[in-house]
């Protein structure tokens, strides 16, 4: 007979910390959290002194407890609601042009290599590496149009042990010569890559971490033809959507000249069957209250990606209006729009651009990490699987070390749990993100001996 003590793969004994609300950071001081065969926390006691933590373990063995020091703690996974996978090539580079000028002269053409597999290959791998070593354990991403180099992102994705939403870019108009499909092109490989999915995921001993999601790239680069073809293969196969939304001003004039029977931006998707409550719109800059009003009766979710709109000089989103109107919003790196695909910097450039909007009524800590955790499971619909560490979830999370060698976070005898967690968010980066775990099971980083999964 299963015992509860046969289940347990591991138990963490130390510092937890996780949002418990928009409101509120708990900081489980002494905890015992342990994890089962399925990745999934099974029990989680508070408060455990260290003389008490044999009586507390159910028979499970005691070699399975990993003691954390003083320094470290372990938080939820970053989820990043938004970022393009083969525009990590550039991240860093082309911040001189607004968003359709960039799209044509730095986005495009880099996004066109993506026709060879062998370069795919070996671009996604550094591309996924990075996301996860940056704390990423789930990513909403975009491919290109190019079907076989999608193939290839889920495979990496796959070994590298991320969760994932993997879309198939679709591209029929107002597209290079060099990176465009037709309609029939564009609907018949998007229906190859999701049946590709599904197959990959029936081969896995474990509960599949990679889900396709279709992926207009935005309404100007679909006709209205391939946005109903794919409103229907979003019903058809139950999946969720992703897309582009009022981004910068240029761009909402262009695409309601493209469609001027919607009544707006958002209502062009909403028109196709594309607006629901699996649909994730990236950015909403310049959302109009009628707009904001459509994705709430959705209940569609918002990427913030604010570090990509001060760089691309697109705008500030006005996100406590978002939350104010109870819509679902999580963060975005939006490489290369964003110049970091780090989830930290992007609660960095969210806190700037909620204070730079209006400082009376700008986010506070405690709600941004709730955007970058918790808010982000929300928009990918994931909320009951992860996102903070409730018992029945599964274990996607970062064992964070404030004192690792060449730490960028300097600690000081007067610090305490809650001022060494903020320096972790406001100073610190990669180097202190000392192991990551997906679904229970330690991801391999760069340098570590942690054997991949597939
Ligand atoms: O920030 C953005 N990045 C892109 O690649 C893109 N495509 C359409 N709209 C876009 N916005």
């Amino acid at each position: 007979m299963q015992t509860f003590a046969s289940t347990i793969t591991k138990v963490f004994y130390g510092t937890l910390i996780h949002s418990v609300s928009i409101k509120e950071i708990e900081y489980i001081k002494q905890g015992l959290l342990f994890i089962n065969n399925q990745g999934k926390i099974a029990k989680l006691v508070k408060n455990v002194a260290q003389d008490k933590i044999e009586c507390s373990l159910e028979g499970v063995d005691s070699e399975k407890i990993v003691h954390l020091n003083d320094d470290q703690f372990i938080i939820p996974g970053f989820i990043d609601t938004h970022i393009h996978a083969p525009q990590y090539t550039f991240c860093g580079n082309g911040h001189d042009l607004p968003l359709l000028e960039w799209l044509d002269t730095y986005t495009f053409p880099r996004e066109s290599k993506f026709q060879c597999k062998d370069y795919a290959r070996k671009l996604y791998t550094k591309s996924v590496a990075r996301s996860l070593r940056h704390g990423t354990t789930s990513a909403c991403w975009f491919a290109t149009i190019h079907l076989d180099a999608c193939k290839e992102l889920v495979d990496i994705i796959h070994e590298q042990g991320q969760r994932a939403y993997v879309g198939k870019v679709n591209m029929n108009q107002n597209s290079p010569d060099f990176l465009v499909e037709t309609t029939e092109s564009s609907v018949r490989d998007t229906r190859a890559f999701v049946e590709y999915v599904k197959d990959v995921n029936a081969t896995l001993t474990h509960k599949p971490l990679v889900t396709p999601i279709i992926t207009p790239r935005f309404a100007i680069s679909c006709n209205s033809e391939l946005l109903t073809e794919l409103g229907k293969l979003a019903k058809e196969y139950d999946l969720p959507i992703q897309s582009h939304l009022c981004e910068n001003m240029n761009e909402i004039g262009f695409t309601m000249s493209l469609f001027p029977n919607s009544a707006n931006y958002t209502s062009v998707y909403a028109d196709h069957g594309l607006l629901n409550d699996r649909t994730i719109m990236a950015h909403c800059v310049h959302m109009k209250d009628e707009e904001l009003d459509l994705m709430k009766e959705k209940n569609a979710g918002i990427s913030h990606c604010a570090n990509s709109n001060f760089n691309l000089k697109s705008g500030m989103a006005n996100v406590r209006e978002m939350l104010n109107r109870d819509i679902k919003v999580g963060l975005g790196t939006d490489v290369a729009g964003g110049y970091s695909p780090s989830i930290l910097e992007a609660f960095r450039a969210s806190r700037t651009c909620s204070v730079a909007r209006d400082m009376e009524t700008s986010l506070v800590v405690a709600e941004l990490f709730y955007l970058a955790t918790v808010g982000g499971a929300r928009v990918m619909e994931l909320e009951d699987t992860i996102g903070n560490f409730v018992v029945g979830k599964e274990f996607d999370a970062i064992l964070v070390n404030t004192a690792v060698d060449n730490s960028p976070v300097d600690i000081f005898d007067h610090d305490n749990v809650e001022t060494k967690f903020e320096k972790y968010l406001f100073v610190g980066d990669d180097r202190n993100n000392e192991k990551i775990f997906v679904q229970g099971r330690e991801v391999r980083l760069p340098g570590s001996e942690v054997a991949s999964r597939k």
